[in-house]
């Protein structure tokens, strides 16, 4: 266990990771930048850290390391901690940045750390996303997007340079999205990505944001934030429709099995490479696979990893029907919007026919998966392949 917090520690390298290092995106904030003249105050440089959250474009390794180097001696100072080894390259790099800013003292730090976000905030003025509050669906981020039109509510994972990995905050945006859904005049609620993949899984960098209870609370607080997210799919009280745009990865792709309808380009895979990861399956695959296609071929799926093309998956019954690529899109609204003009209370009281059987037991095997993850999730072989992944040398 040490072994694994040690690693996680040196990952986060002094809360770097969770630091304003990370590049993503937020509803606007107000700034209030100083000029290059004058000296920073503490405001303008809390500012300034939130600004580098709004940044669009991604600066860029070179400026992302002068600006974590920046941060980290205008708040603590001299770099006094000892030197990540040297297989553990981002944190040495850190290390390595932060290091060669000696005894720059941490008001003169801070003042450059503005001047520098300052400098990148005028570069990429116009991708400052202003959200008006009242037009905003749910709060936290904009890597998802919510639509209502036709009688459909589309929710759409909307983070197409990271393959629409699910951060933290996605998993939290998802859930509000679908309890508005459920009760919105929506007939039917769509989920789908932006950009060429479905959505790749879980982000591996949730390992690195760990609280101050340590990897245990982290673990616990995943399993739970886990359960809560797949019984919002097996509580969904309308037709729920994935419209699986490209390759869908891990927890993407169990949840399929609580989906009503499942509509994947010819374009899509399909992959759970659980065993790969040191993981175990979640949102209920483990009871919905073997149900759908039998034991063996979820075995092939879930333990083995086996990756299926959109053909296998539908012949398996996971997905409904594959179109080709080219008309895919039209093809399926089209579609939708049809589905969407029938009656929807009967829709509803169908689907709930239907699925309500299972809901208890479903409900039970989501809390046992859960509970199963967070013990994987604390293992060696499971933190072997995440820092595996983030360190650049595995990919799936
Ligand atoms: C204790 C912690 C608990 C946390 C919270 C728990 C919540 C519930 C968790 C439920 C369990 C879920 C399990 C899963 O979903 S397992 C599957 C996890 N996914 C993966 O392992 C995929 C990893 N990604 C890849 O292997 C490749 O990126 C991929 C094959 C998907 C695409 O390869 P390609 O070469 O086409 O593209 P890039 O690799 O260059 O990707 C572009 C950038 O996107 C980043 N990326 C992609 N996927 C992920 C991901 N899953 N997590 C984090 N980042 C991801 C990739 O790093 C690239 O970024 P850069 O441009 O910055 O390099």
């Amino acid at each position: 266990m040490a072994g694994v917090a040690g690693r996680l520690a040196r990952l986060r390298c002094s809360g770097a990771l969770s630091s304003p290092l990370q590049v993503t995106r937020f509803p606007a904030l107000q700034l209030h930048l100083c000029g290059p003249a004058m000296r920073a105050s503490q405001k303008d440089f809390e500012n300034a850290t939130n600004q580098v959250k709004l940044l669009k474009k991604d600066p860029g390794n070179e400026v992302k390391l002068k600006l974590y180097a920046l941060y980290k001696q205008a708040t603590e100072g001299p770099c006094n901690v000892p030197k990540p080894g040297v297989l553990d390259f981002i944190n040495k790099a850190k290390w390595d940045a932060w290091n060669a800013l000696g005894s720059l003292p941490k008001e003169t730090a801070r003042h450059n750390y503005v001047d520098l976000v300052a400098s990148l905030s005028a570069s990429s003025e116009s991708s400052i996303q202003v959200t008006p509050a009242a037009d905003r669906k749910q709060p936290g981020s904009d890597a998802l997007v919510v639509t209502s039109q036709d009688g459909i509510t589309t929710i759409t994972l909307n983070r197409p340079d990271k393959k629409n990995a699910l951060t933290t905050q996605m998993y939290h945006d998802i859930m509000l999205a679908l309890e508005a859904a459920g009760k919105d005049d929506s007939a039917i609620t769509v989920l789908t990505g932006n950009g060429d993949y479905y959505c790749s899984g879980n982000d591996l960098t949730n390992f690195t944001d760990i609280p101050p209870g340590g990897v245990e609370e982290k673990a616990r607080s995943g399993a739970v934030l886990l359960r809560d997210f797949v019984d919002c799919f097996i509580d969904f009280p309308k037709p729920l429709v994935a419209v699986v745009n490209g390759p869908a990865v891990g927890i993407s792709v169990t949840i399929l099995g609580l989906f009503d309808i499942v509509y994947a380009t010819d374009r899509a895979t399909f992959h759970t490479p659980f065993s790969h990861l040191g993981q175990s399956p979640e949102g209920c695959s483990s009871y919905t696979f073997p149900k759908m296609m039998g034991p063996s071929k979820a075995t092939e799926m879930l333990v083995f990893g086996k990756k299926l093309t959109a053909r296998e998956a539908c012949t398996q019954g996971l997905v409904t029907e594959v179109f080709p690529d080219s008309t895919f899109q039209k093809e399926v609204w089209v579609r939708l919007k049809a589905y969407s003009k029938l009656p929807p209370n009967a829709m509803r009281i169908s689907k709930q026919v239907i699925r309500n059987t299972e809901k208890e037991k479903l409900h039970a095997i989501n809390a046992e998966e859960s509970n199963i993850l967070r013990e994987r999730w604390l293992s060696d072989e499971c933190m072997n392949a995440v820092v595996s992944f983030l360190s650049k040398k595995a990919k799936l």
